[in-house]
């Protein structure tokens, strides 16, 4: 699976405080003054907090909004000063009223978030409009959720965790998982052709009855909110360059399962190695909500970015509430430019079916075209791994095939490596290859 990246958390006294305004510049609006913005920022920053406390706190803290943010913060019942987690879903007032005033939401979201702090967001219209992620809400009948979440727990009963080499660390990621395909046949494929941080998975599954089910609902779904996407977000509403423009088909998930609040993973991006260029994922969250948190990559060798942890924590990092039921729409400028993580946390409500367990299956599309009998091999004969250049150069956003070996423990892997090029559909160059397979 992808390299699951646990960082040692910072300890910042602020590291789980929502974001405060930054301090005055002169570019700021008059409205910012007023109670009323001042209440509405508070109010997204801290969305169970009710109306007359914020006001409360405005008060007392003459007026200014990241002290009353801290006397809130302070005074949560949960540790870490984190915002005590929302039951209700939606029950945050939207940002949506403030974006018009900020000036747009790529203002308000860059307004929002600052260095080392979090904003946190409930709402789909906040969702989509602040980070590349739309998010459903009780996405499937109640009862058939259920019934997925129990197939499941069953499933994860017999989970294992992952282990991945860091540089010259071996470790593992504090949570464990399956991955699954939909039929016999994959499974066998997958056993002796794929290969994951240089090594072929041996937990592969067959995809069970209730998730294959999902699948299709999952499959149609996604397939919606990327047009919409399209339609609504992206430039002269048109598809981005290299992402796909025929239908998503999902074909494969890794299932994952966090038992208790300390169970999580860290930071990182999903390996588009079989997805290509700009994959969509679907992330379906069954049982305990949890936090999941994305931050834009900091391009290393900026001004902000020297590649160092407070270089990547610069833009500030936005957390998305993941209800039970909730399914999470990772769109086609997630991967490349955004990293994503679900955070420990030292307080969790059970859920009745799952207890202190959150279930999630990522549903993913393996493409005929990356299919490792097409990419290239490397040195030591291991297909390899695609990877976008995230340092601040003139290939900032290029693709290349690298050598998976490094990321095998016991393996140094080799010095491989080649631009990787794709038409504006994000297909490789031996697309023609691939058709004529597909027809034989
Ligand atoms: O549990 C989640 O929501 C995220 C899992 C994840 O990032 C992954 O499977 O790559
Ligand atoms: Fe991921």
């Amino acid at each position: 699976m992808d390299a699951f990246i646990s960082r040692k958390r910072r300890h910042s006294s602020d590291d789980h405080v929502a974001s405060v305004p930054p301090a005055r510049t002169t570019q700021q609006h008059d409205h910012e003054d007023s109670t009323e913005y001042k209440l509405a920022l508070l109010a997204s920053l801290h969305p169970d907090i009710a109306q007359d406390t914020l006001l409360e706190a405005l008060l007392s803290s003459d007026g200014q909004v990241d002290t009353a943010s801290e006397i809130l913060a302070k005074d949560s019942p949960t540790s870490l000063g984190q915002p005590k987690r929302a039951r209700i879903v939606g029950h945050q007032s939207t940002l949506a009223s403030l974006i018009r005033s900020a000036g747009g939401a790529a203002a308000l979201t860059k307004h929002l978030t600052k260095r080392g702090k979090t904003l946190f967001l409930y709402s789909p219209q906040d969702i989509e409009t602040h980070t590349p992620c739309s998010i459903i809400h009780n996405f499937l009948p109640a009862d058939e959720a259920n019934a997925l979440l129990t197939e499941l727990l069953e499933e994860s009963k017999t989970f294992e965790k992952e282990v991945f080499q860091l540089f010259d660390r071996t470790v593992e990621s504090p949570h464990t998982m399956s991955f699954y395909v939909d039929s016999f046949k994959e499974v066998e494929e997958q056993k002796t052709t794929y290969v994951y941080n240089g090594s072929r998975i041996k937990d592969i599954r067959q995809t069970p009855p209730k998730m294959l089910s999902a699948s299709n609902k999952v499959r149609q779904a996604v397939n919606d909110e990327i047009q919409r996407r399209i339609a609504q977000f992206y430039p002269n509403g048109e598809k981005l360059k290299y992402q796909d423009p025929k239908e998503w088909r999902p074909n494969t998930a890794f299932v994952n399962c966090y038992d208790g609040p300390q169970q999580s993973v860290g930071y990182h991006s999903d390996q588009l190695t079989y997805l290509g260029p700009r994959a969509v994922i679907g992330s379906l969250s069954l049982g305990v909500a949890r936090e999941f948190r994305v931050r834009k990559i900091v391009p290393k060798d900026t001004e902000n970015g020297s590649g160092d942890a407070s270089a990547a924590d610069s833009q500030g990092q936005i957390s998305i509430h993941l209800p039970h039921n909730s399914l999470l729409v990772m769109h086609a400028e997630m991967q490349e430019q955004w990293k994503h993580s679900i955070v420990p946390t030292t307080a969790i409500d059970p859920h009745p079916v799952a207890g202190n367990k959150r279930i999630n299956v990522t549903y993913r599309y393996y493409k005929p075209s990356f299919h490792p009998k097409f990419t290239p091999k490397c040195h030591c004969k291991i297909p390899t791994v695609l990877r976008c250049v995230q340092r601040n150069s003139e290939n900032l956003g290029r693709y290349m095939w690298m050598c998976h070996a490094g990321y095998t423990p016991g393996q140094k892997g080799c010095t491989f490596f080649k631009w990787a090029d794709f038409d504006d559909d994000g297909e490789p160059p031996w697309k023609g290859e691939v058709e004529q397979f597909e027809a034989s």
